[in-house]
């Protein structure tokens, strides 16, 4: 039998669990029975308090963390099972990841980080710099192609992160509190990259415990002790995505 979904959403859940086990501590049951469904060209938040397990969740959809039960399909293949070997392909070419604290690799240059995903994935190095050079024009970073991570700003440092994760064109961008450790310009820019990628067709899920920067998303999921407590499509496919970006920055001032 074919278990995978040659097409549909762009990625579904079904009753993952999972339990932290830390070593002589209380078991943690951070997510707790999650069905989801995200359907392509969707822009959804997943807010919550401190703790109710939004990165764990985060953690399972992009193959950083496993399940202890549940199933979850990706871009129509079913990858619950996936061996780390298949999940790091699946990433390379599916899915693109921002953290809170960037995870660049401090030793390369911003030209060499956006770069290095896409040699990855097999394509020329010509091809990865004609992507790398235009992804870093457009996110503002035209010459800084030769600087190292530490030689930028916050902000500048989650545009080079969020090129390297767009660089290979996925499916889904997952996002981690991608200004959690921005101030409030580095946040208004990350929102409107956001939205601005999401206008043109990509999928993003954003995890972040900040209701008014969730409120730039589409749909918001809201998560409370490791469960889906409310789901709720905003503006019902918001013709101007825009308009939930400006409210957000009102607020942000
Ligand atoms: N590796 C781990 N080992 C043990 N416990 C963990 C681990 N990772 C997370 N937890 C616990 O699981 C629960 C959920 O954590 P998680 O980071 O997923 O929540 P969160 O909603 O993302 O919180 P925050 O907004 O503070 O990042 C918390 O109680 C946390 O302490």
């Amino acid at each position: 039998m074919n278990r995978d979904e040659p097409s549909g959403p762009i990625l579904r859940a079904a009753g993952l669990v999972k339990t932290h086990r830390p070593e002589g501590g209380a078991p943690v049951h951070a997510v707790r029975g999650v069905d989801l469904r995200i359907e392509r060209g969707e822009f959804v938040a997943v807010t919550g308090p401190s703790g109710a397990g939004k990165s764990t969740l985060l953690h399972l959809l992009g193959g950083l963390d496993r399940p202890d039960s549940g199933s979850l399909w990706i871009d129509g293949r079913q990858v619950d099972s996936f061996s780390e070997a298949r999940w790091a392909v699946l990433r390379r070419n599916h899915i693109g990841i921002v953290f809170q604290f960037f995870n660049l690799v401090s030793n390369l240059s911003v030209a060499d980080n956006v770069e290095l995903p896409a040699l990855l994935a097999g394509r020329s190095p010509r091809q990865a710099r004609t992507d790398r050079a235009e992804l870093l024009e457009e996110l503002g970073l035209a010459g800084k192609e030769n600087c190292t991570p530490g030689e930028l700003s916050g902000g500048e440092q989650q545009r080079v992160a969020l090129a390297r994760a767009l660089v290979n064109s996925p499916s889904l961008l997952l996002a981690d509190e991608p200004a959690g450790s921005l101030d409030s310009k580095g946040t208004r820019e990350v929102l409107r990259l956001l939205a601005r990628f999401h206008q043109r067709g990509q999928t993003i899920l954003l995890v972040t415990h900040d209701a008014r920067m969730a409120s730039a998303a589409d749909r918001v999921i809201s998560f409370f002790d490791g469960q889906v407590v409310d789901d709720a499509h905003l503006g019902g496919g918001r013709s101007r995505p825009e308009a939930g970006v400006a409210d957000v920055l009102k607020l942000k001032g």
